[in-house]
């Protein structure tokens, strides 16, 4: 289960990856917000991110004017690894390397048929795992708490 949520400056973003994955038949849930009035993107990266760790869904992706705070917020949460993206490269890397399980997007900095390709690069490419497993687990050791340099 795909976990989707933006705020007002993402909202077109979400709108079009909504289409791309209906065309798709895949499945997601919707977060929030639902129209382009002024909101506050912490509340709907939180509840993605929340939506992942309980296991409710596995990936997610998260729309801001930026995609920059709505990471910030999401990144906050144990166990996410949110991602800005921009580009194809990134999209993909994202996943293969840092296994990462949120895509933040900026609905003021990527039109939204780039948004598509990156949702879509993203949701179908595997984490790698081998010599990143190491450095994703320091990851976690940092948000542990305990991490030894
Ligand atoms: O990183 C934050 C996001 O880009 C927000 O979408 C943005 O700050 C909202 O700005 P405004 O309230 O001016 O629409």
């Amino acid at each position: 289960m795909i976990a989707l949520g933006c705020d007002h400056g993402g909202y077109n973003l979400i709108c079009a990856i909504k289409k791309y994955l209906d065309e798709k038949g895949l499945e997601y849930k919707e977060y929030g917000t639902f129209s382009e009035e002024s909101v506050d993107y912490p509340v709907y990266a939180y509840k993605v991110a929340t939506a992942i760790t309980s296991g409710e869904c596995s990936i997610g992706i998260l729309c801001c004017g930026t995609g920059i705070g709505i990471s910030i917020a999401a990144n906050k949460v144990k166990g996410i690894r949110a991602a800005v993206v921009s580009n194809e490269f990134c999209a993909e890397m994202t996943r293969r390397h840092n296994n990462a399980n949120i895509l933040c997007m900026g609905g003021r900095v990527t039109s939204e048929e780039d948004a598509v390709k990156f949702a879509d690069i993203f949701l179908n490419t595997p984490y790698e795992g081998g010599r990143h497993e190491n450095r994703v687990s320091m990851i976690t050791d940092i948000e542990n708490g305990n991490f030894k340099a």
